[in-house]
């Protein structure tokens, strides 16, 4: 059986991929324009990648901007997520704070999805899911890889140990050097998908090498992508428009293998 995640009236494992626009602003009054800009794009989610914000030291101003995005995003659903230095991110923060920001922010209930660094240590990772599940909060696991693409095995281990700590939405990002990673990254997704039945996934080889990948999803089994609205939130994301017609295309022009999927 098929699983899917429903937030808000989107389902993540169910028709074509859907695509995430990053707001990266680092002042309100940025993030407000780029919530404006998003509103008219053609994008089934977004995420605020809080760790580009100014304000991020304080929850009170976490919260504060939280309020704003939300009152001119409406019912778009909203992916939170705090993506540390080591992954990837803009800045570094202590384990102890990433816990209470994530924590206090679902308790908002003005997020939908929050993104939980699998790096993060077990216990902590099992707590989120705790407080997630409390506040109705899909929960995303992401594994990150920016100088290299991991063995097939490894990247399955990574999303199946996502899986197994209770995460709804599983998420690796690796970076590829030759034509190979990619291919090993679509078939690791394809593995954790139709061999262990774990799904919805979210999964990209990164930079221009590894486009195919943000495009194809619904070929190998990726659920979701990121286009970029104002600006990128890595390397390699497309603008989100332009995204959207790409799998719209594809998704139209493979309607044999969707039923056989079914
Ligand atoms: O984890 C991801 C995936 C991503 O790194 C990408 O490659 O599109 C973009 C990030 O904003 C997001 O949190």
């Amino acid at each position: 059986m098929k699983r899917i995640v429903r937030v808000k009236d989107v389902s993540i494992g169910e028709g074509p991929p859907k695509v995430c626009a990053p707001m990266v602003g680092d002042t309100l009054s940025l993030l407000e324009e780029e919530a404006e800009i998003i509103n008219e794009l053609a994008c089934d989610l977004v995420e605020w990648r809080v760790d580009f914000f100014s304000g991020v030291m304080s929850i009170d101003s976490v919260k504060k901007a939280l309020k704003h995005i939300r009152s001119i995003l409406m019912e778009k659903p909203l992916i939170f997520t705090f993506r540390n230095k080591a992954e990837g991110g803009q800045c570094e923060i202590d384990a102890v704070y990433y816990q209470e920001l994530l924590s206090a922010v679902m308790q908002t209930r003005l997020v939908d999805l929050v993104d939980v660094e699998l790096m993060m240590k077990d216990a902590m990772i099992l707590d989120l899911v705790t407080t997630a599940r409390k506040y109705q909060v899909s929960v995303i696991i992401s594994s990150h890889d920016f100088n290299r693409t991991p063995s097939v095995e490894e990247m399955v281990q990574r999303m199946l140990k996502a899986a197994e700590l209770g995460g709804d939405i599983p998420k690796l990002a690796v970076m590829p050097r030759c034509s190979a990673d990619v291919l090993a990254l679509m078939e690791a997704t394809r593995c954790v998908k139709e061999d262990n039945g774990v799904g919805p996934l979210i999964t990209m080889a990164m930079g221009g090498l590894g486009m195919i990948s943000r495009l194809a999803g619904e070929v190998y089994g990726s659920d979701l992508t990121f286009g970029a609205a104002k600006a990128a939130s890595a390397p390699g994301q497309i603008a989100a428009a332009e995204l959207q017609q790409v799998i719209q295309l594809i998704h139209q022009n493979m309607p044999a293998i969707n039923e056989q999927k079914e």
